[in-house]
């Protein structure tokens, strides 16, 4: 199965998605944001953490006009997998991939530390190792972490069962606890947690390595 990790001016997390991903068993190619094209036979794309331009403008903005980007969204179109995490997360949305806005979060404070999610659905390639309602713990490292889908928006993701985390105890302001969503094919996913950083045991925890091996394993038998 091959990833390819999208890096950015900014990015911080890229080599983090990648090891993550190895671990899982990917073939793992890191695509700089000025190629217009990506690997032949790429099966994830996934856009990692940092602070793609600085956040400057808004976060993930400028990134999502980036020349990758016309590549990302064919491979998104032919129904391919992409999953954005925290930076990438906030790109996503920024192209229209994903639904929504990040804003700054509530307290207007960047906020650094580990946080128990609950599970919303086991129904996608990324999160089919895990029960729906069960808890898991990731670190988040945000100050633009303030999920609002807009007039409806939250509705219709609840109604379509595309919530694919929450926040036990909301950190941010997230708009009804959302910590990550999934697109309307369930093939999409971007969430503000880090599970790249909660996959090996010398992280202090592995809770993220089952998304990681959750996705490798579908994308190996596809
Ligand atoms: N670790 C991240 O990707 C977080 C950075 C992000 N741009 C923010 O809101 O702060």
């Amino acid at each position: 199965m091959k990833a390819a990790v999208l890096v950015f001016p900014g990015s911080n997390c890229d080599r983090d998605l990648a090891v993550a991903l190895t671990a899982a068993g990917a073939e793992v190619a890191m695509v700089w944001h000025k190629e217009t094209s990506l690997p032949e036979g790429t099966d994830l794309v996934a856009v990692p953490g940092g602070f793609s331009y600085g956040d400057y403008l808004r976060a993930g903005a400028i990134a999502a006009r980036s020349p990758v980007i016309a590549a990302l969204r064919d491979h998104a179109e032919r129904g391919g997998y992409v999953f954005g995490v925290c930076n990438g997360f906030q790109i996503l949305c920024e192209t229209g991939l994903l639904p929504g806005t990040l804003m700054r979060n509530r307290d207007l404070r960047y906020i650094c530390r580990s946080v128990t999610l609950r599970v919303g659905t086991a129904d996608s390639a990324f999160t089919s190792g895990w029960r729906a309602g069960e808890k898991v713990s990731f670190p988040i490292a945000h100050h633009d972490g303030n999920y609002t889908a807009g007039p409806g928006g939250l509705e219709r993701l609840t109604g379509e069962d595309r919530v694919a985390f929450r926040y036990v105890t909301n950190p941010n302001g997230s708009e009804g606890d959302v910590a990550g969503i999934l697109s309307d094919n369930r093939r999409i996913l971007g969430m503000m947690p880090h599970p790249e950083r909660a996959a090996d045991p010398a992280q202090g925890g592995t809770d993220g390595a089952a998304l990681f091996r959750a996705v490798t394993g579908v994308l190996a038998e596809a």
